[in-house]
């Protein structure tokens, strides 16, 4: 695994966060020294797959990158389901494409699209995964996005979504945010490389509180939200789709 030193050295002018080939080269390694509780939340959605893909439906992961979650759901689908990794960063759909070539053919298709979540068209859904992406769409496009799942997924089906949160309560955030960087130094990340990343995101991922994500979730119909997973300011949460109509 390529280690990531993006911003080990000093730069003039921090530019704003881009999944780009030198992100892309090092992404297994960013997320995982920069996401406390990644691999968990990754080993709870191939968990969850088993129980929620049914056979013949179509199973999504919105906002990809090198298709983690996509591989850990695949061998849980039924052959007739089509898996399907979105992504519009190309720098990732390219690395993923190659992946998933050289893998031998066995258990469901997956199809990996380059193309914007907000555009893409869900249908016939079971599970629907958005690890760590809906923080990078405009806040003002989330809830057609959380829509378009729900209206997509058929009844007794599941959306997956984690995100890097912040607190309404300041001393809350200071502390949340002082354990989360303690977490990356603890991994090998320098106050340079910390702050540099902090201000490379500052206008690209916009994390919500857990209660605004949950109330929305509410507002476009799930009858279940379940937040199941808090890790410092990372938080997963599980809706799923009643199965009689509301
Ligand atoms: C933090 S990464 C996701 C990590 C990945 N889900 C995983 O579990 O390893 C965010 C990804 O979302 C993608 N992304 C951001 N906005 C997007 C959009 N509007 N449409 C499609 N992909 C998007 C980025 O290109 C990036 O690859
Ligand atoms: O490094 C951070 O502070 C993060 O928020 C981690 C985070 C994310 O949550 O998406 C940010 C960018 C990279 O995609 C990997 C992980």
């Amino acid at each position: 695994m390529t280690k990531d030193q993006i911003y080990s050295l000093p730069q003039r002018r921090v530019g704003d966060f881009t999944f780009d080939d030198a992100v892309a080269d090092v992404f297994p390694d960013m997320i995982a020294r920069s996401v406390p509780g990644y691999a968990s939340i990754l080993s709870m959605i191939e968990q969850l797959s088993s129980r929620f893909i049914l056979p013949n439906t179509n199973v999504y992961d919105l906002g990809c990158s090198l298709g983690a979650a996509t591989l850990l759901m695949q061998p849980q689908a039924p052959p007739d389901c089509i898996l399907h990794a979105i992504d519009n960063a190309p720098a990732m759909v390219e690395r993923l494409r190659s992946i998933v070539n050289a893998q031998p053919p066995s258990g469901c298709r997956i199809q990996v699209h380059e193309a914007d979540i907000c555009e893409f068209a869900l249908d016939h859904a079971s599970f629907v995964v958005i690890n760590l992406t809906l923080q990078f769409v405009p806040i003002e496009d989330r809830t057609a996005l959380m829509q378009s799942v729900f209206d997509a997924l058929i009844p007794g089906g599941a959306l997956l979504l984690s995100e890097k949160i912040c607190f309404e309560d300041p001393l809350q955030q200071a502390l949340l945010t002082d354990l989360h960087h303690d977490f990356k130094r603890a991994h090998g990340y320098s106050d340079l490389e910390i702050a540099q990343k902090r201000t490379a995101l500052e206008n690209r991922l916009l994390p919500e509180t857990t209660d605004s994500h949950v109330a929305r979730l509410r507002d476009v119909g799930f009858g279940c939200v379940a937040p199941w997973f808090q890790c410092f300011n990372f938080v997963s949460v599980l809706a799923v789709k009643s199965e009689q109509p509301t």
